[in-house]
């Protein structure tokens, strides 16, 4: 995946300035900054849901998105919300399942589950679609201290064996290090990328 970005406004505001990021299978790079800044926006545009922008996004890999909100079908149960939207057999849903700790809960309903589990859920079915790059955002924001690193470990776990890529937007810099990503700084009016390592723009 590669995004090369001219610019992204919102009504006549620009959000977001001239950058450019790659990423491949096996790489992995947290895109860090202060809240309202553009993260979201950057990893939206990169994950085909706002197209609104200029520049040129190009590559062919298959991407997976985990948002801070679970996102789950309300309605379906936890197995079938990982098969249904991931495309998957249920004895890889299951077996995703059980590599979160979810093992025992296929026939709840979301509802039914905290919301540390519901968020290993959706990385389950994140990681069912089997895809080239993640996209994460915010994904162990509000979760307790415990919950949080154990969500943490889970997924550079997950990422491990798969040998997919990471694309993690968080306001935390200590994530990260923890995940073996290259940290960049999304900052500046309109926002761009720079390498925290070197200082350079992107
Ligand atoms: N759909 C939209 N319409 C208008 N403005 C928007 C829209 N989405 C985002 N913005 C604006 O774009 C800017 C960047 O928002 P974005 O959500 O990308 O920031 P962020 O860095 O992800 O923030 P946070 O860490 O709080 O989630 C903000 O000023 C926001 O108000």
């Amino acid at each position: 995946m590669r995004i090369e970005l001219k610019g992204k406004s919102f009504a006549g505001h620009e959000v977001l300035g001239p950058l450019t990021l790659e990423i491949g299978r096996g790489q992995r790079v947290a895109v860090l900054g202060p809240s309202g800044i553009g993260k979201s926006t950057l990893l939206r545009i990169i994950a085909g849901l706002d197209e609104e922008f200029s520049g040129s996004l190009s590559g062919d890999d298959r991407l997976a998105v985990v948002f801070q909100e679970p996102t789950l079908l309300p309605w379906r149960r936890a197995l079938e919300n990982v098969t249904i939207p991931a495309g998957c057999d249920e004895s890889a849903a299951r077996d995703l399942m059980a590599r979160v700790g979810l093992s025992g809960r296929e026939e709840q309903f979301p509802r039914q589950m905290s919301l540390g589990q519901q968020r290993r859920l959706a990385l389950a079915r994140a990681f069912a679609a089997r895809p080239d790059i993640l996209l994460m955002d915010e994904p162990f924001a509000s979760l307790d201290t415990e919950t949080a690193s154990r969500m943490i470990g889970l997924t550079s776990e997950l990422l491990e064996r798969s040998g997919a890529g990471l694309l993690l937007v968080t306001h935390d810099p200590g994530e990260p290090a923890r995940l073996g990503a290259r940290p960049v700084q999304l900052g500046g009016n309109p926002a761009v990328l720079r390498d925290q390592d070197n200082g350079t723009d992107t």
